[in-house]
């Protein structure tokens, strides 16, 4: 099935911000395997519904033409997304949850370790030089960067309205059952909730669905509509980080997912420095 161009303007009802509309926007028609969607390689899919408000989209160059989402495979190639994934293991392997879902955060240092977090930096001191190096450091700046300049694409906003802000993490999800509930990434959320200063959301996928693992795939959450991603390795998806981008994660059944959270704010107070080599 292959989804229709732009339809119509939607405003939204109640938006302080005429230039805000709130209904589908397909930047390109896109094949869509039923229920997920799957853009073809080189395909920006996009579409945005309901409300998208968020008091920091009205920031000056950062307000988006429309709210919503767009999925591409081709702004990350497979060999980058197997050179960052390879980051992620190196630090995943110094700890790693109990249950099923940990994460590595190279800005704070947070790493999960049995039941808790710890800070890698500190726990591991200079010994981390001989772990990740300064190539490691810069191909996530290189990244951050792609993605960035892809989201202000592709909202119509300026690269330099958005700020990188925390947090900025790594994720490594397998079927092992949830011990805390920091484990349980499954539950339906709303970014802007959960993280408070998201503004524009993406995450960039290091491993192939049905190929290193089942389950895991990415759900946006619409009345009778759920859109499905199905991550697989480079493919960057993208989203206003608002009410309009309800979303969850089907629990991983088999293997194991990775996948890295980068967000951007609106405001520069909640902008943080690209994560650096200690
Ligand atoms: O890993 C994903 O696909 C999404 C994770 C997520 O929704 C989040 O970290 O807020
Ligand atoms: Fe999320």
């Amino acid at each position: 099935m292959t989804l229709p161009l732009p339809q119509r303007p939607c405003p939204c009802p109640d938006s302080p911000n005429p230039h805000l509309s709130c209904c589908f926007l397909f930047l390109q028609p896109v094949q869509v395997t039923e229920p997920a969607l799957a853009p073809s390689p080189g395909r920006v899919w996009a579409s945005g519904l309901g409300n998208c408000l968020s008091p920091g989209l009205s920031l000056p160059g950062c307000t988006p033409r429309k709210c919503g989402r767009g999925v591409t495979d081709t702004v990350i190639t497979r060999e980058e997304a197997e050179r960052i994934r390879s980051i992620a293991e190196k630090g995943l392997s110094l700890g790693g949850s109990d249950g099923g879902a940990s994460i590595l955060d190279l800005h704070s240092g947070a790493l999960s370790v049995g039941k808790h977090f710890v800070n890698l930096y500190r726990y591991f001191g200079d010994k981390i030089q001989n772990i990740f190096s300064e190539e490691d450091f810069q191909l996530y700046r290189e990244v951050r960067r792609k993605v960035q300049l892809t989201i202000a694409e592709a909202f119509g906003i300026s690269a330099a309205s958005l700020h990188l802000t925390k947090p900025t993490f790594f994720s490594r999800i397998n079927s092992t059952e949830a011990r805390t509930a920091h484990d349980e990434y499954w539950h339906a959320h709303v970014d802007k909730v959960t993280y408070g200063s998201f503004d524009y959301t993406s995450l960039l996928y290091l491993s192939d669905y049905l190929e290193d693992f089942g389950g895991g795939r990415f759900v946006f959450m619409e009345e009778g509509a759920n859109k499905t991603v199905e991550p697989r390795a480079g493919r960057v998806s993208f989203f206003t980080s608002g009410s309009e981008n309800l979303h969850r994660v089907e629990k991983v059944r088999w293997g194991t997912r990775y996948a890295i959270t980068i967000a951007f704010s609106c405001n520069p107070d909640h902008g943080i420095q690209d994560p650096a080599f200690p």
